[in-house]
């Protein structure tokens, strides 16, 4: 890797715009929207259900499923822009570059194949990357083991034979299996129990640590940012409200009142198994977008220009950005609240 390499960011998202359908029934599931990860980061990006973390997360790897399309925007890969890649590139980068676990990892096993047979037509499919498939599958054992999984019973196994929490340990492995740099994941502890939950983040920060990972994850829930990841994109309704570290997001006087509802309304970030409870009043539907701030509506600080006008993200000097007329305006203040 070349010096101005090791400063493109892993992934960049840019002014990106994701639709589903098109004239007036058309709606932005994801609407510009710019974010980077650089290498290294565990990147969370927490909202609502159905404020468009799972679509910008698809983007990622330009696997959004039909009929969205990207309207505005764009996503690049260590610098590459994927809408210029071939089919064979983006095959090669979905594979070896940037690799995702999807929600529905638990169900996405094939009932009639062994683990093992699966892995073989994956290195089949990529041949190349290892001397043989050998060697892939030393690789492959050698991953199993960092997910903590015994290696020759789940190279044997049938999905059947394997719990949730297995299911998705060997979906993490098979994810890595080609050496991608990131690794995104839609939910990765949702449908667990709170003991597999613990595990599936003790083995993320173990492989963050080991394998230089980089890593995306999409979650609703706010304890599992806290304890995994670095750097934190809120959204809602589409768009960004918040971005920023860790330790901005939850402590930093200066938030989006949509973030600062969602953390007072839970007793402690750090207790486990809680999620993003609703607050007072609905997220819009999509379609039928108010006009201004999609959070004025249920905003206790809403002010004018809020049903007026769309509110930029604003970032301060360590790169905390905000979309909210109210803190912005403290800010070019000098104040916050
Ligand atoms: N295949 C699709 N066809 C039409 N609309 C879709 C499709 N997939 C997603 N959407 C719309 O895009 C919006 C965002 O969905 P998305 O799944 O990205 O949200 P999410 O935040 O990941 O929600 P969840 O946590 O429930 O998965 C939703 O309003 C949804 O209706």
């Amino acid at each position: 890797m070349n010096d101005s390499d090791q400063h493109t960011p892993v992934l960049s998202v840019n002014d990106l715009t994701v639709s589903f359908g098109s004239g007036p029934g058309a709606i932005r599931a994801v609407e510009d929207v710019s974010l980077q990860v650089r290498s290294g980061d565990i990147y969370a990006i927490v909202g609502e259900s159905g404020c468009g973390k799972s679509t910008l997360a698809y983007s990622m790897l330009g696997v959004i499923p039909p009929p969205g399309r990207i309207t505005a925007g764009r996503v690049d890969v260590r610098g590459r822009d994927l809408a210029s890649m071939s089919r064979s590139q983006l095959n090669h980068l979905r594979a070896a570059e940037v690799s995702i676990v999807f929600q529905a990892a638990m169900n996405s096993f094939n009932p009639v194949t062994t683990v093992g047979r699966q892995v073989e037509d994956l290195l089949e499919a990529h041949e190349g990357v290892f001397e043989s498939v050998a060697a892939g599958r030393a690789h492959f054992e050698e991953l199993l083991g960092m997910v903590r999984l015994p290696t020759q019973r789940i190279w044997r196994a049938y999905e059947h034979q394997l719990s949730g929490g297995m299911k998705q340990r060997v979906a993490i492995a098979i994810a890595l299996l080609l050496h991608p740099s990131l690794l995104v994941l839609d939910e990765p502890t949702t449908a667990l129990d709170v003991l597999n939950q613990r595990l599936v983040l003790d083995v993320l920060r173990n492989l963050h640590a080991e394998l230089d990972l980089s890593i995306v994850f999409v979650t609703h829930d706010l304890a599992v940012v806290a304890e995994l990841a670095d750097r934190v994109a809120v959204m809602y309704a589409g768009r960004l409200v918040e971005t920023g570290t860790v330790d901005e997001i939850f402590t930093d006087a200066r938030r989006h009142p949509y973030v600062r509802a969602l953390i007072s309304a839970i007793p402690s970030v750090l207790a486990r198994g809680l999620d993003v409870r609703p607050i007072a009043g609905q997220v819009p539907n999509l379609a039928e977008l108010p006009r201004g701030c999609r959070f004025a509506p249920r905003c206790p600080l809403a002010m004018p220009i809020c049903r007026e006008a769309e509110p930029p993200l604003v970032a301060d000097r360590s790169g905390h950005a905000v979309a909210c007329h109210v803190v912005n305006e403290n800010l070019l203040e000098g104040t916050t609240r």
